[in-house]
């Protein structure tokens, strides 16, 4: 064996494999040398050799390649295809992409959590797309490795019930019949865009930080990446995870664990108490008698500082399974999960952060040379992702009037129970989630990416300011109440609050029901009320936040009451019975007549 390709021993650091990986792609795949970048070398810090182990059973022996497949066969019938035409799409392109002025909205997530127009909303979702650059051999690559997705123009909103948009433009090459290129766009619309040249530290900012502004409070936070493999969701969701790091989550006050998972079908995994580069098996994710979710076989780690934060992400990062696809030499084959606890030291309030990586889709021309174990890993992916594409719909779809009796398939799969909270229309806690949907730019690849983004654009919901007066006024909705209101409610239901003007300050229903759990213990306390009266107020209001999100209304906006409803109940018998009995009449006049 050569010099350059014996084993390296055990302890060889970050050069030492950065040098043979350069040397082993040089020898079996020189177009992807420059795959080997600080991004491949961070996601595979620690487990190098599972990294090399993967290329080899890949791309071969070092020195031996094996042929890969050819993804874009050329036409054999002489007719002009995509790739003949390259440079043309390539200015049709950059004709149709706009010059994108500063954004003027960049509080969208905060905005949203705000919206209470049409009553408190407990789980809002704030929908993104990223379009990762081209890399490595893709730029100035032949065939079909020309940049087809780009971000669009940003629209700006009226403050009133027109939304502020971003849009994401799909230009697919076509050959028109004629012989001639031409571009077919499409627009899908998103509250922030991030083009090729985006930084992950601009998209912490802008979605991740609200986030943790919002578990700080005692909320939930969760932050997701959804997209074709190799589209760039690890790396997204690793400069996230940075982001956190490096933010105002640790304070004297505030203790913060992390735990970490894997995800593939119903098998768990602890990512934190893996060995040799695989997760520990046998973890558990239950509904507990209370209706929260509990995780079973789950290290929970406390960490008091950054440095101990990253070491732990590096560690799961490190246990996560892995394998190099046709698309991607680095592809994480499960869905990946952190979950940071931030707990108050003064009151004991947990807020949450889920930052979750979920495995990539995959296209069924790229999933034909995998072997059965790989195949059947996309099948659960795939399923997985299919359960939470449903619950995102029809989480969506609750909130809108008319809707109330949508039912959100959580419990389907381990992944969407997780996410309960994201999910449940009765949870007690506000929920804001951030959906990363991850794009590749090839025109390759823009049949894929366009079913990622019919299926992630519909999942935003557009602020509806301004709109709330199509709604009829729901009185049992806290959300809703005045401060006159508000303080009734607390004088009547709750007389075991000492002095509910002072408790309330002030406040209308809507920041009553925004203020965290934590803010309920305080202020009984400043009125002297024990601890139970603080949970009893909370929960009282709560019931009442889950009662409104629940209520029957038809799909002009109106209430459907109690009494009307027991009405078209005794209605339904009613009519049912009258049809009996005619029928049984007719039966009578049948019979009689043979
Ligand atoms: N915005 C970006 N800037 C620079 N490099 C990127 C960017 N996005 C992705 N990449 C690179 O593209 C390659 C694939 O990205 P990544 O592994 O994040 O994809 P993925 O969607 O997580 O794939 P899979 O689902 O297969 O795990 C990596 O080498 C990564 O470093």
């Amino acid at each position: 064996m050569d010099q350059e390709n014996l084993p390296l021993p055990p302890d060889a650091d970050a050069d030492a494999w950065r040098q043979r990986l350069v040397s082993y792609y040089q020898q079996n795949a020189p177009t992807k040398v420059k795959m080997v970048n600080s991004s491949m070398m961070s996601k595979y810090e620690g487990r190098y050799s599972a990294l090399y182990a993967n290329l080899i059973k890949k791309y071969g022996p070092p020195g031996a390649p094996i042929a890969q497949p050819v993804s874009a066969a050329a036409p054999s019938s002489g007719k002009k295809s995509v790739a003949d035409f390259a440079p043309e799409f390539q200015a049709l392109i950059a004709k149709a992409t706009p010059s994108l002025p500063p954004r003027t909205t960049t509080t969208v997530v905060t905005d949203k959590a705000g919206d209470a127009t049409n009553g408190l909303e407990t789980s809002t979702f704030t929908v993104c797309a990223r379009v990762r650059p081209l890399l490595g051999d893709e730029v100035g690559g032949a065939g079909e490795n020309f940049a087809a997705v780009v971000a669009g123009p940003r629209i700006p909103g009226d403050g009133g019930a027109k939304a502020y948009t971003e849009q994401m433009l799909l230009c697919a090459p076509k050959v028109g019949i004629t012989g001639k290129p031409k571009i077919e766009q499409a627009e899908f619309n998103y509250d922030y865009v991030f083009g090729a040249d985006s930084e992950n530290e601009e998209i912490y900012a802008l979605t991740c930080k609200p986030l943790l502004e919002r578990a700080l409070n005692g909320q939930v936070g969760v932050v997701f990446a959804y997209g074709q493999t190799g589209s760039g969701k690890t790396h997204t969701m690793n400069g996230l995870m940075d982001g956190l790091i490096d933010s105002e989550l640790f304070s004297p006050a505030t203790e913060v664990t992390f735990s970490y998972l894997e995800i593939l079908g119903d098998d768990i995994g602890d990512c934190l108490e893996g060995v040799g580069g695989q997760a520990k098996p046998g973890v558990k994710i239950g509904e507990m008698l209370d209706g929260s979710i509990g995780t079973r076989g789950l290290s929970t780690k406390t960490c008091a500082n950054p440095g101990e934060l990253r070491a732990l992400v590096e560690k799961a990062k490190a246990s996560r399974s892995t394998a190099a696809t046709s698309r991607n030499d680095t592809s994480s084959r499960s869905h990946g999960a952190g979950i940071i606890t931030c707990k108050d030291l003064a009151t004991g309030i947990e807020g949450k952060l889920y930052v979750i990586d979920l495995a990539g889709s995959e296209r069924a021309a790229d999933s034909k040379n995998h072997d059965a174990k790989r195949m059947a890993e996309t099948k659960l992916i795939n399923a997985s992702l299919s359960a939470l594409k449903e619950c995102i719909r029809a989480r969506t779809m609750a909130s809108q009037p008319g809707q109330g009796g949508i039912h959100v398939p959580y419990r389907r799969s381990k992944l969407t129970l997780l996410m309960k909270d994201v999910f449940d229309i009765g949870c007690t806690r506000l929920c804001s989630t951030v959906v990363m949907t991850a794009c590749s730019p090839l025109a390759l690849d823009v049949a894929h990416t366009g079913n990622t983004l019919k299926y992630s654009a519909p999942l935003r919901v557009a602020l509806r300011r301004g709109t709330g007066a199509k709604l009829q006024r729901d009185k049992l909705d806290p959300a809703l109440w005045s401060v006159a209101e508000t303080l009734a409610y607390l004088t009547e239901a709750h007389p075991n609050l000492p002095d509910p003007e002072t408790f309330l300050g002030g406040l209308p229903g809507v920041h009553l029901c925004a203020l965290p759990e934590k803010e309920f213990y305080t202020r009984a306390a400043a009125v002297g009320a024990p601890v139970e009266v603080a949970k009893e107020v909370y929960l009282g209001v709560w019931t009442h936040i889950s009662d409104a999100k629940t209520r029957k209304r038809r799909p002009n906006g109106s209430i459907i009451t109690p009494e009307e409803e027991e009405q078209d109940r005794l209605r339904l018998i009613r009519e049912k019975e009258e049809k009996a009995a005619i029928w049984a009449e007719r039966e009578k006049h049948m019979r009689s007549e043979f």
